[in-house]
């Protein structure tokens, strides 16, 4: 078995795994993942759930109460959104029963994640749910996310948030042990891949569709959210998530199934993305004292050491920081122009007097800058 480590993953519980029968939202398979979510967590580590069953979890709900409603084996789209805002809550309390601490819905759609202002939103508030030590529970706001709203399938869906979050891990747990060289439920002959070290056509062509009815995309969605995860210095897992023995070895260090090499390590994947790709949209000007912090203490850029502001950039968007006249640095600001000229050389607790809100007292987070 090929081996790994990791400081922060996502772990994404498919359909298959969560809703075996295609109606309801099962605990069977559930036991030996939370034991891994549980040790991970005591070891230091950080995990984010993406997991899907709500759709189910309603169907099983609307067809066992006291109505006992069929509901249609290929149902509309919208017969599917209302079993998923029944079903939401359902599976949360699922999970619930099996830890001590809270676990915190958090719903997305592909809008979401595509706005600048929402997804650093999104960033802050997953970053603030792990802080409080609950587990974020991620899923697809399958009630408001129709045709281009959708991402569709929990797969992609967990890269993404993969990707928000800084993981630099995405573990998915499915129902088969691993990418075969074909679909092995049409196949017999077919073999596990454990190692994949780059994604091109001909690793596509080896998907097939979803094993299961309630299952979405099957292998080849899962294929994409490792092409976007490796890209960006994410490993990617596929294991068999039915399978207790596999959370012994993941908690071992060891991959039970299929391992998608990332192709660079996160920070320097984040580091080519912040110093080229994105364009900036304005200056912040620093003060001497924050530029020793940002460049002797590896600090997070707050509003006190801010002197001046240019540009009218957005939240989110990338920005020089520049102190007398010499760029330090280059980040992603957290406020927009307009607040940081209210909040620049304030102290941290004076930011909510001032704007009347604060999402966070700081203008640049560490994470999300280089240094020039
Ligand atoms: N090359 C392949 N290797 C492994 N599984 C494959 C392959 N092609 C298609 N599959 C199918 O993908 C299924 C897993 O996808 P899916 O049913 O969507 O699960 P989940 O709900 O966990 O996302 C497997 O059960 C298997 O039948
Ligand atoms: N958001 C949907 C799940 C989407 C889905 O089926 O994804 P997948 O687990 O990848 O097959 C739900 O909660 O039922």
């Amino acid at each position: 078995m090929n081996s790994f480590s990791w400081q922060r993953a996502v772990v994404k519980v498919g359909s298959a795994l969560i809703a075996p029968e295609g109606n309801e939202c099962s605990g069977r398979y559930l036991l030996a993942l939370a034991r891994f979510i549980t040790a991970s967590r005591e070891q230091g580590k950080e995990v984010i759930l993406v997991s899907s069953g709500s759709v189910a979890a309603g169907r099983g709900k609307v067809s066992s109460g006291q109505y006992k409603v069929k509901v249609r084996q290929n149902p509309s789209i919208a017969e599917k959104q209302a079993m998923a805002a029944i079903g939401q809550n359902i599976m949360m309390a699922n999970w619930q029963r099996f830890f001590d601490f809270p676990c915190a819905q958090v719903l997305l759609t592909a809008d979401d994640l595509r706005d600048r202002t929402r997804y650093v939103n999104i960033k802050n508030t997953l970053r603030e749910i792990i802080n409080h030590h609950a587990l974020p529970i991620v899923n697809e706001n399958d009630t408001v996310a129709v045709n281009e709203l959708k991402v569709g399938d929990n797969d992609n869906l967990g890269a993404y948030t993969a990707l928000v979050a800084q993981a630099d891990t995405l573990i998915i747990c499915s129902d088969i042990d691993g990418l075969y060289t074909s679909d092995p439920r049409k196949n017999k002959d077919a073999t596990l891949i454990p190692v994949v070290e780059s994604i091109d056509s001909t690793i596509y062509g080896l998907a097939g569709g979803a094993g299961t009815s309630v299952g979405t995309g099957g292998m080849r969605t899962k294929i994409e959210a490792a092409d976007k995860c490796i890209n960006s210095g994410i490993q990617t897992l596929i294991v068999n998530g039915r399978h207790g023995e596999t959370f012994d070895a993941l908690l071992a260090g060891k991959v039970p199934g299929t391992l998608f090499k990332a192709m660079r390590t996160p920070s320097n994947a984040r580091r080519l993305w912040l110093t080229h790709t994105l364009k900036t949209a304005g200056r912040i000007i620093i003060d001497k004292g924050a530029k020793v912090a940002l460049i002797e203490q590896g600090a997070s850029l707050l509003p006190s050491g801010i002197a001046g502001i240019e540009g009218n950039f957005a939240q989110g968007e990338a920005v020089e920081i520049v102190c007398e006249n010499q760029a330090v640095a280059k980040g992603l600001s957290l406020y927009n122009a307009k607040d940081l000229i209210l909040i620049k050389g304030k102290k941290s607790k004076d930011i909510a007097s001032v704007l009347g809100y604060e999402t966070t007292n700081v203008a640049v987070h560490r994470d999300d800058m280089v240094l020039l």
